[in-house]
């Protein structure tokens, strides 16, 4: 479980987090989502550490990430897995190079305990027999596999994912949608995506915390979010109009 505790960001005069609570727990996942520039980012790398916040506290199953001492900071990067926007992948190394690279840093496993759970996580993650592509060789989709696959190499406690499905059609982001909530439920992990996409929203949203203007504008989940009567909330749902016509006819129906 991660807590975030009254979490305040300020960069120059502009207030960017203000007084952010929220709890995210574990064999959940957990959406943050919000219109652009509205602080979602400046949240997530709050959490991972990547940010300092001026004021507030983050918990990782009640060990302090901001004030806590180096070795459990340490001990609490060596839990997080990371699936980064645009995947991060290195070029120059082929996709079992890439998946096999936090193993290279952070383990003393040998050669065949790291191969060997490295085709345990490509299997996973429904990748054979793509080893030795080079991601250029591989679609976008096959990426964003790879990049979760690596993300889970070290078995995390905690998995991030920062807009997991941008750049991808909408069957094949479903499916990353998917794999992200079945690896979560699996592996039990507690895990936050950030994202604009509404189809996540509705099919991932376990745990949904919208941010506007920096602060909490509501919480929910994927059952109750179009129940909202937040106007702003509102507005950022039904930007998107299949959905908004959905929601008309339900409203006509009932
Ligand atoms: N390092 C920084 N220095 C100054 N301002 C920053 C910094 N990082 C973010 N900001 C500002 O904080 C605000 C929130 O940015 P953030 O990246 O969190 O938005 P977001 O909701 O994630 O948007 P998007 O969906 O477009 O990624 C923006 O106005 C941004 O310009």
């Amino acid at each position: 479980m991660i807590e975030v505790v009254d979490v305040s960001k300020t960069f120059g005069d502009k207030v960017v987090l203000d007084g952010i609570n929220a709890r995210f727990d574990d064999s959940n996942t957990s959406l943050i989502i919000g219109q652009s520039g509205h602080g979602k980012s400046v949240l997530l790398k709050c959490i991972v550490g990547l940010i300092q916040p001026d004021k507030g506290k983050v918990l990782y199953d009640g060990r302090d990430f901001i004030s806590g001492d180096d070795d459990t900071k340490r001990e609490i990067r060596r839990e997080i897995g990371m699936l980064f926007q645009g995947n991060a992948l290195f070029d120059s190394k082929d996709v079992e190079g890439n998946v096999m690279f936090p193993l290279d840093m952070l383990t003393s496993m040998s050669r065949e305990e790291k191969l060997e759970r490295v085709n345990f996580c490509l299997k996973r993650v429904g990748l054979e027999n793509v080893n030795k592509r080079m991601p250029s060789e591989i679609s976008g989709g096959m990426q964003k596999r790879v990049g979760i696959a690596r993300a889970i190499v070290l078995n995390p406690k905690y998995l991030f994912c920062d807009e997991p499905n941008s750049g991808l059609d909408p069957l094949t982001a479903i499916k990353i949608d998917e794999l992200i909530g079945e690896i979560t439920d699996e592996y039990k992990i507690t895990t936050i995506v950030v994202t604009h996409d509404m189809n996540s929203v509705m099919t991932i949203g376990e745990y949904i915390l919208y941010i506007h203007r920096g602060r909490k504008l509501w919480q929910g989940n994927s059952q109750t979010i179009t129940d909202t009567t937040s106007p702003e909330l509102q507005e950022f749902i039904f930007a998107n109009r299949l959905l908004r016509d959905a929601n008309n006819q339900r409203a006509k129906t009932s």
